[in-house]
């Protein structure tokens, strides 16, 4: 068996904001765990518990107040190419084609696009579902194809890790279930550390190796939860009974107070 790698490390993190009222907000307290190299680990919790935060502190993008934040045994300082990022909202622009928009961290990072990176953005959009799209505009395309775009676009520099803010929770119910079945396909293409954070425990449990559910604000981990349903998953796994009660244990956790030490 392969030994494990880990490729994000979050040691005794928190994370203290000011608020625009000069108010202090304990964003995350004390937050440690782990995720290997090539795993898909969810991140469930209540609203504002600091899920954004943490992906922000993976990204490079803010510094922890307190603990460490390692990427390969690495601390961030900046933000890197390892690592892909998608948001909610897909963030096109709307000057450029779909093409455009994929290479654009080309452009960004070099000032310019290579034919040979135009031919990867061509083959990621295939990746994506969306090949012979280039030269559409944003405007053209339904809110799932330009979260595809984001998606390939993310992809671009062949990021180790990819970064996913609750991608899919501006997609209506039909075009959510079937991105996640993309995203679990072009994973199983593309092997990669993946952090996805959502609000949605099936969505978790669909796509995750684990599962990390967060306490209220301040964010702690309350639980790191391993996902036994096989792979490859499917509609099929939204009905097995293992399903139900690992969604009804989640619930259990997410509802409830945690208990005094
Ligand atoms: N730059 C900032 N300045 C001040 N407060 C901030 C800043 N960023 C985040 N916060 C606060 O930190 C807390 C955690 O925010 P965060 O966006 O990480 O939560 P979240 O779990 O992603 O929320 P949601 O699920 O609603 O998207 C919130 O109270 C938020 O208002």
């Amino acid at each position: 068996m392969a030994a494990r790698q880990s490729v994000i490390r979050f040691a005794d993190v928190g994370q203290t904001f000011l608020g625009a009222d000069g108010k202090r907000v304990d964003a995350l307290d004390g937050l440690s765990f782990e995720i290997d190299r090539h795993e898909f680990v969810a991140v469930l919790g209540p609203s504002g518990c600091g899920k954004s935060t943490l992906l922000r502190l993976i990204a490079g993008l803010i510094h922890p107040t307190s603990g460490s934040v390692e990427i390969f045994g690495m601390p961030v300082v900046e933000p890197r190419d390892e690592i892909g990022i998608v948001f909610q909202r897909p963030t096109l622009l709307p000057w450029f084609d779909v093409l455009g928009n994929v290479t654009f961290p080309m452009r960004h990072k070099y000032g310019f696009v290579s034919d040979v990176e135009r031919t990867r953005a061509r083959e990621l959009l295939e990746l994506v579902g969306l090949g012979g799209f280039d030269t559409r505009r944003p405007e053209e395309l339904s809110g799932g194809m330009q979260q595809r775009v984001a998606i390939a676009r993310a992809l671009l520099l062949d990021p180790d890790i990819l970064l996913m803010d609750e991608p899919f929770s501006a997609l209506d119910a039909l075009t959510r279930d079937e991105m996640s079945f993309e995203l679990l396909r072009i994973w199983t293409e593309r092997p990669k550390t993946v952090l996805f954070i959502t609000h949605s425990i099936p969505e978790a449990l669909l796509l995750a190796d684990r599962i990390i559910v967060m306490t209220g604000r301040p964010g702690r981990v309350r639980e790191v939860l391993d996902v036994p349903l096989a792979r490859p998953r499917s509609m099929k796994t939204l009905s097995e009974p293992a399903f139900h009660e690992l969604a009804s244990h989640i619930r259990g956790r997410l509802f409830s107070r945690p208990v005094a030490a």
